[in-house]
């Protein structure tokens, strides 16, 4: 299985992955290669951490697809010595090519089109710690992005409906999903993203005022969060800034998406 995109799963694999990452740790065995393109300071930080606690040797590759190389050649030469691959690289179509090139399992750490483990994770805490993903009231706040991308993809997959605020120009016909300008009501958790993947669409700050016109939900930037760019104020100040907490759960998640991807 690869994870390239959220629907690469069904509605059963995204709930199996939940039920693993509720589960202790098991041992295994095996190789992963990774490679992180940028700093990746958060996903590198647990993702090391998930192979280290299910037992399994891992080796860096670094910026193994930033070169002319065909993938045919880089995962004929590699195939044999790793049983799975995480990458983050920013070339979508590259990443692709690569998996569609190796007998290995490929899951995706983050490029420009999608971030599906932050955002299983993101999911996983509303249903774990907040309400079942099919009635929370989800508020994406931002321009395109990789992260609200794959949020899109979970409400198609999960069949859920979103809320998101965007600038007009942005909005587009996606199913269950709900583009707005206006500040929506009785909202359970917003979730802001920005940074490279929105590359020069404009960003309106999220304010306090419009936090509190929406019933004072939980607030769950991505990080790197900038203030003054996404965010018009500091987000501890907040009383229901969610976010350090949050990612913790990064760690269960990429270690049942590895159990899952190798097929545990
Ligand atoms: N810790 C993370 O993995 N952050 C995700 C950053 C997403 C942001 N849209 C980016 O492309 O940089």
């Amino acid at each position: 299985m690869h994870l390239l995109q959220i629907t690469d799963l069904g509605s059963a694999d995204v709930c199996e992955i939940w039920n693993i990452a509720k589960t202790q740790p098991k041992t295994m065995t095996g190789t992963v290669a990774w490679s992180f393109q940028g700093h990746g300071i958060r996903t590198r930080t647990t993702f090391i951490q998930a192979f280290r606690d299910l037992g399994l040797a891992f080796t860096e590759l670094p910026n193994l697809l930033k070169t002319n190389e065909r993938t045919a050649d880089l995962a004929g030469y590699l195939d044999d010595f790793y049983d799975l691959y995480v990458i983050r690289e920013s070339d979508h179509e590259r990443l692709t090519e690569f998996a569609a090139s190796t007998r290995r399992p490929v899951i995706n750490a983050m490029s420009s089109r999608g971030h599906p483990c932050e955002v299983l994770t993101d999911a996983y805490y509303v249903e774990t710690k907040l309400r079942p993903i099919a009635s929370a009231k989800v508020c994406l706040w931002g321009p395109p992005t990789n992260v609200f991308h794959s949020w899109h993809e979970l409400a198609d997959v999960l069949d859920f409906c979103v809320v998101h605020v965007r600038d007009r120009q942005f909005h587009q016909k996606k199913r269950n999903v709900r583009f707005t300008e206006a500040l929506p009501t009785a909202i359970d958790i917003v979730i802001t993203d920005n940074g490279p993947a929105a590359g020069d669409a404009p960003s309106r700050p999220l304010t306090e005022d419009a936090l509190a016109h929406m019933g004072y939900p939980r607030l769950l930037p991505t990080p790197p969060f900038l203030i003054g760019r996404e965010l018009s104020f500091d987000p501890l100040s907040y009383p229901n800034f969610v976010g350090y907490q949050q990612k913790n759960l990064l760690l269960p998640v990429q270690r049942a998406i590895v159990q899952y991807a190798l097929g545990s």
